[in-house]
């Protein structure tokens, strides 16, 4: 058990020698700092498994659930896990507690050095992201909101779709409360990192654990544009090959929104990449140096305000938004068509919360 979580949350050596004691009973993480995790949508089809996730990471010592129902379940559900966090709160609540309500988000939002959201409405077959904007912008602004208030320093990791509009609707409502700080609000694309590492490794014939593909852009359709011109291990393919990789990294999301066939989109592998998201945040935080991930970040690298790119992740949260790098014709000509699509998403985000 300990082994496969263990190469799920990838820690090095280096880091496992910095703490003395890090995993279960016996190997608790005495060295790394306290760390509170908040979910907000955490009883969900991805909140559940992203807790359990949470819950096995020997950096998090406290978990907060949220959620407008069932969280006390998930809650007592993972508490009974005996993993790190039981050791920083009272022997009833095993380091996870359960909220419900907005009366409730005060206490599960205070003290929170990494916010979660993946709360909101999942696709159907035959809709777009966009199409959950309707519902999703309303509950991610109102979240945004509480987090402003009673969290104003955590870094927000936003899951909730379409993340091309609510990360600049959560900008937007962060600065109205004069909270605002880029570096610590990042859109979570690494399930498109993920697949495209997946789905190289496949035609590369590559040890997928070896396998390295930035993904750039955005997280919808087109705006999300893998660079496997610059995949790591390198592989000869064909320009049908790539094109093909590049499609299915597009439509992976749709194409498990189609076989799940009305229950739901993404969940169990949006949880793994949500809590890799997150693990590499805390690392950020606590200090440990080169931890480089992909994010929907507010930008400067092309003429957009938010892109996704690779980020630097350190103390403060994002400590340097890192540039393209050489990207091929086929590339460049993604780079192009994505931008308006990507705009249009950003500008219906900014424009949603001036409007409400
Ligand atoms: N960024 C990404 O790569 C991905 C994003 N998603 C998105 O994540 C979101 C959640 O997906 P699922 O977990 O499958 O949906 P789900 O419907 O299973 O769970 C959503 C949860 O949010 C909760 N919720 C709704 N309003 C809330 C509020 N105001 N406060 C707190 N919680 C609230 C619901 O009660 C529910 O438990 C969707 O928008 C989906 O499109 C899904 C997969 C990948
Ligand atoms: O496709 C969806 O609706 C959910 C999602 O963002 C993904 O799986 O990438």
């Amino acid at each position: 058990m300990a082994a496969v979580v263990r190469s799920v949350l990838r820690r090095s050596a280096k880091e496992k020698a910095a703490s003395s004691r890090w995993w279960i009973r016996g190997f608790s993480a005495e060295a790394a700092p306290e760390r509170k995790v908040t979910i907000l949508g955490a009883a969900g089809g991805i909140g559940q498994p992203l807790s359990l996730l949470m819950k096995l990471n020997p950096l998090v010592s406290s978990l907060s659930l949220y959620d407008i129902a069932a969280t006390p379940g998930v809650a007592a559900d993972v508490g009974h896990i005996n993993t790190r966090s039981e050791n920083f709160l009272s022997a009833d609540d095993f380091g996870v507690k359960g909220y419900v309500g907005e009366e409730q988000i005060k206490e599960a939002l205070e003290g929170s050095d990494v916010v979660i959201i993946p709360a909101g409405v999942p696709r159907k077959p035959g809709m777009t992201r966009d199409d959950l904007f309707t519902i999703n912008a309303g509950i991610v602004k109102s979240l945004i909101e509480a987090v402003a208030k009673f969290s104003p320093k955590a870094l927000i990791n936003m899951i909730s779709n379409p993340v091309n509009s609510t990360v600049p609707i959560a900008a937007e409502v962060l600065k109205s409360n004069g909270v605002y700080d880029e570096k610590r609000l990042l859109g979570v694309t690494t399930l498109d990192v993920v697949r495209a590492k997946t789905f190289y490794a496949g035609k590369a014939n590559a040890n997928v654990a070896d396998v390295k593909v930035p993904v750039v852009g955005g997280h919808a359709g087109i705006t999300i544009l893998p660079l496997f011109s610059q995949a790591n291990p390198k592989a000869n393919l064909s320009h049908d090959v790539l094109h093909a990789l590049t499609k299915r990294t597009q439509d992976g999301g749709t194409e498990v929104v189609e076989a799940k066939a009305g229950k739901g989109s993404a969940t169990l592998s949006m949880a793994y990449a949500g809590a890799l998201f997150a693990d590499a945040c805390l690392k950020g935080l606590n200090g440990v140096p080169d931890v480089v991930e992909c994010a929907f970040v507010q930008s400067n690298i092309t003429e957009l305000p938010f892109f996704a790119s690779k980020v630097r992740l350190g103390k403060n949260g994002i400590e340097e938004v890192l540039g393209l790098g050489d990207l091929s014709d086929y590339e460049q000509q993604g780079l192009e068509s994505l931008k308006s699509e990507l705009k249009s998403s950003i500008d219906k985000g900014i424009s949603f919360v001036h409007k409400a």
